[in-house]
């Protein structure tokens, strides 16, 4: 089944005025109400990337449709169903929490509405706070007056950036609680992290972004399940020609200079890994084993893998 995407961006591309290539064609389809992680290295191009779906910077090239507004000729309409909470905390010091939530609602041309702004900080827990100035605030706390002042107008769309960098481990938590509850109540969210567990933790989707090209967009659960995949690699004691008839089933892989036999495994099988099986039955062919060795691949290798793959 194929819905229309709340964000779909074609061939997006960003080229600042020093000649700096920072988006190079971008394809992405955000699906209504999921959370999708942008995962990449810094540099990678994921704050351009948000900030031209804003409308903060202007793309050079390519089209991008918010909730099926254009972001050039229908601005106002796709920057009405967007929030934004940016990587920088840049607040008013000396300002109150409850008035720059109120304020923000003001910006979008929004009539005022305190049971709303109630309600948001409630859901932030900053209602205690709420006639603190900004200054009297610690940084999670602050990142949280972002969020808040992003959800006031009521966004469709929230695009965190970087929302949990450089808070400690706790808060971290309880903005993924936060995101999460959004979610249930339609939100789609597109966040960007450095932190692949961050991204384990509470992502739909990935996307994997890089110098400017997205290098993968799937599935959570499809990449979890790639990292449930395990290799075991056999050192044998003695060179073999070939793989004994017997052992045909495990699907083993021979080396090349036959010194060592890969072996396939799955993490999750219902089955077991069959490992001690494969053992046994290499002893009754009367190979000896020097080593083994066991590999996984995770989110983390994937993600390595594609970066430095677009690399060369
Ligand atoms: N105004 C600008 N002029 C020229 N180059 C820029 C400008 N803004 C960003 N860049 C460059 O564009 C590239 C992408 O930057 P961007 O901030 O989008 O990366 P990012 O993925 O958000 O990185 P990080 O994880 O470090 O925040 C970088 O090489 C950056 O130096």
């Amino acid at each position: 089944m194929t819905s229309t995407p709340i964000v779909d961006v074609r061939d997006l591309r960003k080229v600042y005025d020093d000649g700096f290539e920072a988006l190079k064609g971008v394809n992405l389809s955000i699906r209504s109400g999921e959370i999708l992680a942008l995962l990449g290295p810094n540099g990678a191009g994921k704050t351009t990337l948000i900030s031209t779906l804003c409308g903060i910077t202007s793309p050079t090239g390519g089209h991008a449709l918010v909730g099926g507004h254009d972001i050039i000729t229908g601005y106002r309409g796709a920057r009405a169903m967007i929030g934004l909470v940016p990587q920088e905390v840049a607040l008013e010091p000396f300002e109150k929490v409850i008035n720059t939530v109120r304020f923000s609602r003001g910006l979008f041309g929004q009539s005022r509405n305190e049971a709303l702004v109630e309600q948001v900080l409630r859901q932030l827990s900053l209602w205690d706070k709420r006639h603190n100035k900004l200054k009297e605030l610690s940084g999670g706390m602050k990142r949280r007056v972002l969020i808040a002042k992003a959800l006031v107008h009521e966004p469709k769309v929230l695009f965190l950036d970087e929302p949990t960098a450089g808070v400690d481990v706790e808060l971290r938590r309880d903005m993924w609680q936060v995101v999460e509850g959004l979610r249930a109540q339609g939100v789609t969210i597109i966040l960007t992290t450095h932190y692949i567990e961050e991204a384990e933790a509470i992502a739909d989707r990935i996307a994997v972004i890089n110098k400017g090209e997205i290098l993968l967009v799937e599935d959570k659960a499809a990449l979890m399940q790639r990292m449930a995949h395990k290799t075991l690699r056999i050192d044998l004691a003695d060179p073999i020609h070939a793989v004994p008839d017997s052992l045909h089933d495990y699907g083993l892989e021979l080396a090349p200079d036959g010194r060592s036999v890969t072996y396939h495994y799955d993490t999750q099988g219902g089955n077991g890994t069959g490992i001690t099986r494969l053992i046994q039955s290499l002893a009754a062919e009367g190979l000896h084993l020097r080593d083994i060795h066991t590999q996984q691949s995770s989110l983390e290798e994937i993600f390595v893998g594609l970066v430095k793959e677009g690399a060369e």
